[in-house]
């Protein structure tokens, strides 16, 4: 099974979007929450429940933010796109609100037009219906039906391709295994806790086997402990999932420990890929970057000096001359009240810009001949009495500062 979607999906700046918009079917709250049938099959959102398609909405009845969503701003927005994922491959999908993440599903399902092809297990979806498409869907609300149990919420989707009623609560009984639910197959969503109802979900979007899983932020809206816990379920789950899997996340821990691959989109278009590795190590944009906590810094590479805003940067990396990125971690930089002596390193006086404590650990951002964040402990903002707008010595050894070419990385 692999998945390959090339061309455009395209969102005109015409306000008249708002009346004929997908969007409208599955992504604002007033839809979501009125009616389960949007999950299950997402193709039944379009053409089968008109409650949830708002034909004309009166400009009234839209607040000011969400008719700005539905325009798509000004200048509407162009999705450019060329993406594969393999056989059994969980990719990330990543990039700043507004990036086209969520845009990409829905093309994906059939909810979008596409200007283009795609191309799954070697047939032509371009011109299928949602309904046609194999694909399962897990957004951030559940939306199990609340009338049914669990089983019979997972077992939907196989009683209405037309399966037995039997076998589709046995598949559904095993799936429900597969997430750790089966002891809760009886139960009603009201009597489910948040992460319970996540698992129910996902075993709803796989009991059908579709070719192709989307998740769009499945974990958003729980809380701290439960979302490690379901994050180790996904990744446990995926694992066995013959299928193309692509998970649309914000949050750099579901990117690194549950996909095999990261995809940044960035205004529409994929700025850069790699696996979790690859992007913890050598990140090529500054959303990868702060997402993984590096320092990223442009750089000139000039008759083999590193150049960062004209200063030059001691670096005992060697590249080539032309545009690079330097890599700094916050942890390998060094405050000091005063310029210390000692081995070949690079030494600035930076301003403080603002402090963020986390436990034991301060991220200090600093402002001046480059702007970086430096990881101290709390003691040490104690200690070198660290506040806004007050000057501080900073030093990263040669070292510790990695060049790459902007080219490379991930
Ligand atoms: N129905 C629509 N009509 C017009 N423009 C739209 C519509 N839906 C989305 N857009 C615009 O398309 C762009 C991409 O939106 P999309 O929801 O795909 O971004 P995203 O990366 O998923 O964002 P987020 O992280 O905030 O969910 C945005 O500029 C958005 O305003």
């Amino acid at each position: 099974m692999s998945l390959h979607v090339t061309g455009r999906a395209t969102y005109a700046p015409s306000p008249r979007n708002v009346t004929n918009s997908p969007r409208n079917v599955t992504n604002t709250s007033r839809n979501v929450t009125s009616s389960p049938r949007n999950v299950t099959n997402a193709s039944r959102n379009v053409t089968s429940s008109p409650r949830n398609v708002p034909a004309h909405p009166p400009s009234g009845e839209l607040s000011p933010p969400e008719r700005a969503v539905l325009r798509g701003g000004a200048g509407g927005f162009t999705l450019h796109i060329d993406l594969e994922v393999g056989p059994g491959e969980v990719l990330a999908l990543l990039g700043p609100n507004g990036s086209g993440k969520t845009t990409l599903l829905r093309t994906i399902a059939g909810l979008h037009p596409l200007d283009g092809t795609l191309t799954v297990d070697g047939e032509h979806w371009s011109d299928r219906s949602p309904q046609q498409r194999s694909v399962g869907l897990v957004l951030a609300q559940p939306l199990l039906f609340p009338h049914l149990s669990a089983l019979d919420n997972v077992a939907y989707g196989l009683r209405s391709r037309g399966h037995q009623r039997a076998a589709s609560r046995q598949r559904a009984y095993a799936e429900l295994a597969a997430v750790g639910m089966e002891s809760f197959a009886a139960q009603r969503p009201s009597q489910l806790s948040s992460g319970q109802a996540a698992r129910v979900a996902l075993a709803r979007a796989l009991a059908p086997g579709p070719k192709v899983l989307l998740l769009d932020e499945p974990l958003a809206t729980l809380d701290p402990a439960t979302r490690s816990d379901i994050r180790g379920m996904l990744r446990d789950r995926l694992r066995g999932y013959p299928g193309c899997t692509i998970l649309v996340t914000h949050d750099t821990l579901d990117a690194l420990t549950v996909t095999d691959r990261l995809c940044f989109l960035e205004g529409g278009r994929i700025v850069a890929t790699g696996s979790p590795r690859e992007v913890v190590a050598r990140p090529t944009t500054p959303y990868a970057a702060r997402m993984v906590g590096l320092n990223l810094l442009a750089a000139e590479v000039m008759d083999g000096r590193v150049l960062v805003n004209s200063n030059e940067i001691q670096t005992s990396a060697r590249i080539g001359d032309g545009a690079a990125w330097v890599g700094i971690r916050p942890s390998a930089i060094s405050l000091w009240p005063a310029p210390p002596h000692g081995s070949p390193r690079n030494l600035w006086q930076l301003i403080v810009d603002g402090i963020e404590l986390s436990g034991q650990t301060a991220r200090v951002a600093l402002t001046g001949a480059v702007d970086v964040v430096a990881e101290v402990t709390t003691a040490a903002v104690a200690d070198l009495d660290l506040r806004p707008g007050a000057p501080i010595w900073v030093t990263v050894k040669a070292t510790e500062v990695d060049v790459y070419p902007k080219t490379g990385g991930a």
